[in-house]
């Protein structure tokens, strides 16, 4: 998979990818980041990459064809079709579903916006979607594109070994991951549960099911859609909630 980052500190998202996992995958070749910044690419002797906002108001706002021969450079720089993301508080909520989809592509484009933004029309000409990573404003995209590209290069195959598999991750299956466990058994914060150290595979896998429907509906009910749980699953919550009242 190709990740081309395009942003004015392209150097600044590599380094999200040189580390754990994520790093081991480029490494291994399974995963490559590249980065274009528009200032290489700006017109000039001041090589401008921003002007000032028609209609007034403050701040600058990053120009159209810095940026779009950045875009044209990263899409000649590989073969093959790549979709562009551009990393915005105007996106759709990126969600692990959204992780999964992007994560099955082989090239992506990640779009990183300074200042005030950027102009309307190389948006609407060059951008495939929009994404953004919860309801709060950054400095720069850069940090949005870095959490795409370890949430996307994680689920790639062969970059988690069995030991971090994610199948089992929270969201997987849309539930929050339940509480974890090693030694000692014995501890001044507590025991372990016991069911854990039964060596019993189908009672300890009910328990961590039952643990994450628990917590979910606790902590994040809107993600608790009832329709999408099995009988078993229901079953296993009403048990959750009797051991609280108990
Ligand atoms: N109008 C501010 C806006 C102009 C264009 C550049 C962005 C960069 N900052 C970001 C980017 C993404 C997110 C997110 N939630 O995914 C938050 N912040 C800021």
């Amino acid at each position: 998979m190709r990740i081309d980052i395009v942003s004015l500190f392209p150097e600044f998202v590599a380094q999200c990818a040189a580390f754990g996992v994520v790093g081991r995958a480029v490494e291994r070749g399974l995963l490559s980041v590249h980065g274009f910044n528009p200032r290489d690419y700006a017109e000039g002797n001041y090589r401008r990459v921003d002007d000032r906002p028609f209609g007034g108001g403050p701040g600058m706002v990053m120009l159209i064809d810095p940026l779009r021969a950045s875009l044209r450079a990263a899409r000649e720089a590989a073969p093959g079709p790549a979709r562009v993301v551009y990393m915005s508080p105007q996106g759709a909520p990126l969600t692990q579903a959204k992780v999964r989809e992007l994560a099955g592509r082989e090239r992506l484009i990640l779009l990183c916006g300074r200042y005030e933004g950027i102009d309307e029309r190389l948006i609407r000409a060059e951008v495939d979607e929009e994404i953004s990573i919860g309801d709060y404003v950054l400095s720069g995209g850069e940090l949005a594109a870095a959490v795409i590209v370890d949430a996307v290069a994680r689920l790639r195959e062969g970059v988690l070994g069995d030991a971090e598999s994610a199948v089992q991750d929270s969201f997987e299956d849309g539930l929050l991951d339940c509480p974890h466990y090693t030694r000692p058994v014995e501890h001044d914060l507590g025991t372990v549960p016991e069911v854990l150290m039964s060596g019993n595979h189908a009672e300890i896998a009910k328990w961590r099911r039952m643990q994450s429907l628990g917590r979910t509906w606790q902590r994040r009910p809107d993600l608790l859609d009832e329709a999408a749980l099995s009988k078993a699953d229901r079953k296993l919550l009403e048990a959750y909630r009797a051991a609280l009242e108990a």
